[in-house]
Order: structure tokens, then C-alpha cells, then sequence
């Protein structure tokens, strides 16, 4: 008898748009199923799969839990994806289902089109594509284009599709969804939800997609789990505006994005550095900013999240004896939208370090 494939359940959507939420509400609702990991981040700090790993959900171990930091995984399929697959299906033990992160960056197509390799193909069917988005930053127009300034730029050169690489990456993420979350719901009201749903609508195209709203991503996980989709079978149909300018097969790449990370030592006040952070993506037009911070008398660690100008901040769990109690940040924006230096110089000047040599 041929045993029954894995499903796979791909969760995309943009940075900050509330993906590993989603999944570390699903799994803290698992219904006992085993479910495995494979996290994908942009920027060189594994904060997702670190705060799933610390989530102390017992059905999630940390051995169940891939994370792949080299990049985006939409271009690296071939070497880190399939090898994290081959890891996971390697384990002993029953797997009921895989769920994979993609970085707030990737196309999902290259990914689920990977799933037609003969080796994964055998064994593992991609039961949907999820893709979360944050309602709050589609109301307030971040992925569309002022349709003015789009008019008078193609006067210029027909040549322009697309000038917003935002738009670009919504659009992209929802033709190939399954199943699109309207998260954030907290943050939106009723008017603008239905505004949010027409956008999805038309950046789905001509394939209607069926769109749920959420908040913090809760939802059951029936509702996530099982769409039986086998999205790997349609995806070829869903092609992304890079594969369609791009016929030659060109690697994707994020020359529209860039990341580092900063350091800086611990910080007085959670609160008075929050503040100071929101003023300082607010100078810089930093999209997404997150890491941890230490604070001193405090044997919490500091977690520090940034989607445009909201700031969270929270203690998750204590710092380890092997860890360095320190202010590590990824910081991300549009491609030479970020100057490195001054950020780095302003976080710095938040902290207590800066303080401590000023006084
Ligand atoms: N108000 C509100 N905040 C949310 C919701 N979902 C997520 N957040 C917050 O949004 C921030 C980003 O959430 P994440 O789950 O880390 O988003 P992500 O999509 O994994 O982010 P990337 O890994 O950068 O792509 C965090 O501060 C979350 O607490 C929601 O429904 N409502």
C-alpha cells in the first residue's frame, strides 16, 4: 500500500503582516497533531524561528522546528529548502503536517512549484497557500500605487509596469494564495475591511480567492489545516509579474529590499526605547525592525517588534548562559531608502551605553 502523503501548508504574506503569530496560534491549537517547521527569514537574525523554538508549546520541539536564514527562499529552493525537507522527512516518528514560513520577501511560486520534484513529490503535497496580510497596512494604502504619479510616470516610459515593489509583492502573494487571512482586524473598522477585501479581490485577478478575517491570526485549526488544495499540481497558472517579465527564468532577486543588523548595548526603559524607535522609523522610513533587547536588572529577554510606525515590545522568556545579553535588531526598508550608518548611530544613542558615556 502506498502510504499517504504529507500535506504542506505554505504561509506567506508580508513582512510583519503577522505570519509567525498565525502559526504559533495554530500551534498552540493543534488538536495533538505533530506538526514540523521549516522558518524562512530575510535579514541575518533567526528572530522567528527563536520565538517559535522558546514558544514552550508542547507539541512543538525544537527539534521540529527548520530554520533557514541564508536569504529568501524563493531564490534558494535548491539549496536550502530541499535539504530541509529531506531533514524533516528523515526524522523518525509520524509527521501529520509541515508548515513553512516563507520570508516576508518571497514569492511563494518557486517554492510550491519545488514540490514537483520527484524526491518531495513522493512524499509531500502542498495542502494550500496561506497568505496573511495586514489589514491595517492595506487600508492605509502601503501597497498601492498613487495612480496619479503611476500615469504620469508611464507617460514617460512605457516600459513601467509596476514603480512600487510593495504593490508588486501583495499582488504576487495573493495570486497565489488558496486562502488570503485579512488579519490585523483589530486595527481596522467594518468600512475599511470591505475595502481591504475589494483589493484582494482585484490583485487576485480572474481567480476569485476566498479571503477570512482575522486577528493575531486566530483562527481554528481546521480552518488553516486540511484545504487539500495540492497547489503544486495548479501552480504553474499562478505566475508571479517577475516570472511573467522574466520568461527567461531568471533567478528572483531582492535588489528592491535591504537588511542589517544592529547592535548596541542594553536599554534603561522599554517603553522611553520604543518611543525613541517609532521616532526613528518614522525619520528613516524603515519597513520592519525586530530583534531583542536586554535591560539590565531584567533576566527576561526583551522582544522588540516594528511593522512601519507601530512598536511592541514584550519579555518572552529569560536569557541563556550561552546567549549575549545585548540589543540586536534586523532592520529592513526599500533599497537605498536605509543609511546603515545613522540608524546604526541612533539606536545606539537609545541605549544605555550612550547614556552612560554622555554623562
Ligand atoms: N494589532 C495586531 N497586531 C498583530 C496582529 N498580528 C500580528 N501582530 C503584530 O505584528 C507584529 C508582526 O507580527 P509577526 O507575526 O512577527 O509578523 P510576520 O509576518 O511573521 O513578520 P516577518 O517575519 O517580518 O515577515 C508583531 O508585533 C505582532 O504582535 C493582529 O492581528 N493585530
Amino acid at each position: 500500500m502506498i502510504a499517504s502523503k504529507i500535506p504542506a501548508t505554505v504561509i506567506t504574506g508580508f513582512l510583519g503582516a503577522g505570519k509567525t503569530t498565525l502559526i504559533r496560534n495554530l500551534l498552540e491549537n493543534a488538536g495533538g497533531r505533530r506538526i514540523a517547521l521549516i522558518i524562512n527569514e530575510f535579514g541575518d537574525l533567526g528572530v522567528d524561528g527563536d520565538l517559535l523554538k522558546g514558544c514552550g508549546i508542547e507539541t512543538c520541539s525544537e527539534d521540529d522546528v527548520v530554520e533557514l536564514t541564508n536569504g529568501c527562499i524563493c531564490c534558494t529552493v535548491a539549496d536550502d529548502f530541499l535539504p530541509a525537507m529531506a531533514k524533516l522527512l528523515a526524522r523518525p516518528g509520524k509527521l501529520d503536517h509541515i508548515v513553512i514560513e516563507t520570508s516576508g520577501l518571497a514569492l511563494p511560486q518557486p517554492l510550491v512549484a519545488a514540490f514537483n520534484w520527484p524526491e518531495v513529490k513522493a512524499r509531500v503535497t502542498v495542502d494550500g497557500v496561506i497568505t496573511v496580510i495586514d489589514a491595517s497596512a492595506v487600508a492605509a494604502g502601503r501597497f498601492a500605487d498613487d495612480e496619479e504619479s503611476i500615469a504620469a510616470q508611464r507617460a514617460e516610459d512605457e516600459s513601467l509596469d509596476h514603480d512600487n515593489p510593495l504593490e508588486e509583492l501583495f499582488e504576487d502573494q495573493i495570486r497565489a494564495a488558496d486562502l488570503v487571512i485579512l488579519n490585523k482586524a483589530d486595527l481596522v473598522d467594518a468600512d475599511a475591511m470591505e475595502a481591504v477585501r475589494a483589493a484582494v479581490a482585484q490583485a487576485a485577478g480572474d481567480r476569485p480567492v476566498k479571503a477570512i478575517v482575522a486577528s493575531n491570526g486566530k483562527l481554528p485549526a481546521d480552518v488553516l489545516l486540511g484545504l487539500g488544495s495540492a497547489t503544486e499540481d495548479t501552480i504553474a497558472s499562478r505566475r508571479s509579474h517577475h516570472e511573467i517579465e522574466h520568461e527567461g527564468g531568471e533567478m528572483h532577486d531582492h535588489d528592491d529590499f535591504e537588511s542589517f543588523v544592529a547592535e548596541a548595548g542594553a536599554i534603561a526603559d522599554p517603553a522611553a526605547f520604543a518611543e525613541g524607535l517609532k521616532a526613528l522609523i518614522g525619520r528613516h522610513d524603515i519597513l520592519r525592525l525586530k530583534g531583542f533587547a536586554a535591560v539590565p536588572g531584567k533576566p527576561m529577554r526583551l522582544v522588540v517588534q516594528a511593522v512601519g510606525g507601530r512598536v511592541e515590545t514584550y519579555f518572552d522568556r529569560p536569557w541563556r548562559e550561552s546567549e549575549t545579553r545585548a540589543t540586536r535588531l534586523v532592520v529592513i526598508g526599500l533599497h537605498d531608502g536605509l543609511d546603515e550608518t545613522a540608524i546604526g548611530r541612533e539606536i545606539a544613542a537609545l541605549t544605555l551605553a550612550a547614556e552612560t558615556a554622555a554623562a
